[in-house]
């Protein structure tokens, strides 16, 4: 998987200003797995990575009723998932539209259905606690997400998804990308520097480019 976002120019290195990320941290780093999405043949691999990894972590016939993308990037990735899987698809907003049902969740599936949970990509999980709540409270039953990236770099997320009772699948996190093996032509010694870098002290990184110091409290 790190090689196909390698592939993609979805690790984007930033040598002057920092990115924002959705939970407010600054990084010198910002992975674009929507970059697969215009490419057919990097995304045909990351589909069938993802396969491969549900039926090696949960057998033949993976045990989810359903599968709902998180708006908005992991609705392309959900629906290509449960194409594949033959399996009724959903998708869940950030929050309640707000207007006609309000719906929180669309698309089809039973109340009660086990749903597994698609993004692109978490950082710190906090759009995992607002999707889970929205499906719950849908009626549906939630324990797994699967996600193409882990950003593992900023504090929280482990303390927010044990709260929430998730268990995240990630393909790929830095480890991974920075393997040689992943495509060493691919990342120039520069982005890599200032990773490797970044990655010595995230949160400190973030403080000291003006994005947030620690993680939000409680996790939520
Ligand atoms: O909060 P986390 O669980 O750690 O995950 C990070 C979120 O940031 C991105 O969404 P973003 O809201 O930036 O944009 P999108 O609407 O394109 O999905 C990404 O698609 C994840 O949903
Ligand atoms: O946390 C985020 O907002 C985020 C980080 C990242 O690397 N890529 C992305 O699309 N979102």
């Amino acid at each position: 998987m790190a090689r196909l976002l390698l592939e993609a120019g979805a690790v984007q290195v930033s040598h002057d200003r920092p990115f924002v990320l959705a939970a407010g941290w600054a990084s010198p780093v910002y992975v674009d797995c929507r970059r697969l999405l215009g490419m057919p043949h990097l995304r045909a691999g990351a589909i069938a990575l993802a396969l491969d990894y549900l039926r090696q972590r949960f057998g033949a016939a993976p045990p989810f009723d359903a599968v709902a993308g998180g708006e908005t990037a992991g609705i392309p990735w959900a629906s290509w998932i449960a194409d594949r899987l033959g399996l009724p698809l959903l998708y869940v907003r950030k929050r309640p539209l707000g207007i006609g049902r309000h719906a929180q969740v669309e698309g089809g599936a039973p109340e009660g259905s086990r749903v597994l949970l698609v993004d692109d990509l978490a950082t710190d999980a906090a759009s995992k606690v607002a999707f889970a709540q929205g499906l719950r409270t849908a009626g549906m039953r939630l324990s797994d997400a699967l996600v193409l990236f882990h950003n593992r770099a900023f504090p929280g997320w482990d303390a927010r998804l044990e709260h929430l009772g998730l268990s995240l699948h990630a393909l790929a996190s830095w480890d991974d990308v920075l393997r040689p093996e992943a495509g060493e032509t691919l990342l120039s010694p520069a982005d890599r520097d200032v990773i490797e870098r970044f990655l010595r002290d995230p949160a400190g990184w973030s403080a000291d480019h003006g994005g947030r110091r620690a993680p939000m409290t409680p996790p939520r």
